[in-house]
């Protein structure tokens, strides 16, 4: 009971979702003696759906070796027939057999209809009830705990990332990619040529008041989840998209090329063009993006799509503008002061 206890103090004490993870893995391998127990994330890309491992521990408490972190968006999901079944059924748990002859457990983590974590356990003997019964308690805590996480680090209308963990999410990518700076496996960058950068775009819908004042606010507001559900469709999972507010979305578009950039930057654009939105009809959004640095702040950085955003609304809008090419072609000037920069 105190081992019990312990775990349970240690994960409710975290506040970030990866440090959650790996006491929620200790917690369950320590208590239930298995082989070896990993969080799998769930994607969905094009409408199929991909296993990730994000958190993975072994007997004796060793650490899984690392895998790459960004090859792709994972497995498909019919690697895991049992776990594509149960996921399918909306059930709350699947059994099967390793190649490795550990028979495997997995426990999906659901929110509403959507399970985009599961538990997977691998051991040797069949659990006992108390031990089923005991990964179960903990899974729940696990889940009420994620979804607090959530909630503070979530828009509430859309659910798109919030503005408090931009600048998080921000050095976060800047690191993996310097660790990490080749990502094979990506359609967008077959045969492309170019290095590869981050990128970050600023999205602001195009006369947003206008929608609002003819056809009220709830119109208003389900404009913005279905511009926030085209925002999730049209980037990778790599990449991550947040809500700062109003009726302005900022994505951070990793490891890859201006061309391509520059492609799925427009293809979005394109997107809620073509969209028809319910009563409102069309809608369509100015977009601004710049190149990503580690040696500029955030705020900087964000200044610079800020401006290029500002550019393609003064000029027509619904168009993509590049803040580097703007400045290129004489169009913005940047003088830089210190950590600061000013537009003219
Ligand atoms: N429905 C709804 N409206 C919002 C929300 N947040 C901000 N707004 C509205 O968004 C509108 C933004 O209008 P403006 O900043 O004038 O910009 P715009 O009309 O989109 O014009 P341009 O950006 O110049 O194309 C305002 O009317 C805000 O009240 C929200 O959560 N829901």
């Amino acid at each position: 009971m105190d081992s019990l206890l312990r775990h349970m103090v240690d994960m409710t004490g975290h506040r970030d979702h990866a440090m959650l993870d790996i006491s929620v893995i200790s917690a369950v391998q320590e208590l239930s003696g298995a082989n070896q127990t990993r969080v799998l994330g769930i994607s969905s890309v094009a409408d199929q759906l991909f296993v990730r491992s994000r958190a993975c521990i072994q007997a004796g408490g060793v650490a899984c070796p690392e895998e790459p972190q960004d090859s792709g968006p994972g497995e498909p999901i019919a690697t895991y027939p049992e776990l594509e079944a149960c996921l399918r059924q909306h059930a709350t748990r699947a059994e099967g057999m390793g190649q490795d002859g550990l028979r495997r457990l997995w426990l999906p983590i659901w929110f509403g209809e959507r399970a985009d974590t599961c538990l997977e356990i691998a051991h040797d003997t069949p659990f006992t009830p108390e031990a089923l019964y005991m990964v179960s308690g903990i899974v729940s805590v696990y889940r009420n705990f994620q979804n607090l996480l959530d909630y503070s680090e979530r828009d509430s209308l859309t659910g798109l990332l919030n503005r408090k963990t931009f600048d998080d999410q921000l050095a976060r990518m800047l690191l993996a990619t310097d660790a990490d700076p080749v990502m094979p496996g990506l359609a967008e960058r077959r045969g492309q040529h170019g290095a590869e950068a981050q990128w970050l775009a600023v999205v602001d819908v195009d006369h947003f008041k206008t929608v609002n004042d003819r056809f009220g606010h709830l119109y208003g507001d389900e404009v913005l989840i279905l511009i926030a559900n085209l925002l999730q469709s049209s980037f990778r999972t790599q990449d991550r998209v947040f809500r700062f507010g109003g009726e302005e979305f900022v994505v951070l578009l990793r490891s890859t090329t201006l061309e391509n950039a520059r492609r799925i930057i427009e293809r979005f654009r394109l997107d809620v063009e073509s969209h028809h939105f319910p009563q409102v009809g069309q809608v369509t959004v100015s977009i601004g993006f710049t190149g990503v640095s580690a040696a500029d702040s955030p705020v900087v950085t964000l200044g610079h799509a800020d401006q290029a955003l500002y550019f393609a609304k003064a000029n027509g809008r619904n168009r993509v503008c590049h803040y580097e090419a703007l400045v290129d072609g004489g169009l913005l000037q940047t003088v830089t002061t210190n950590d600061t920069a000013e537009f003219f």
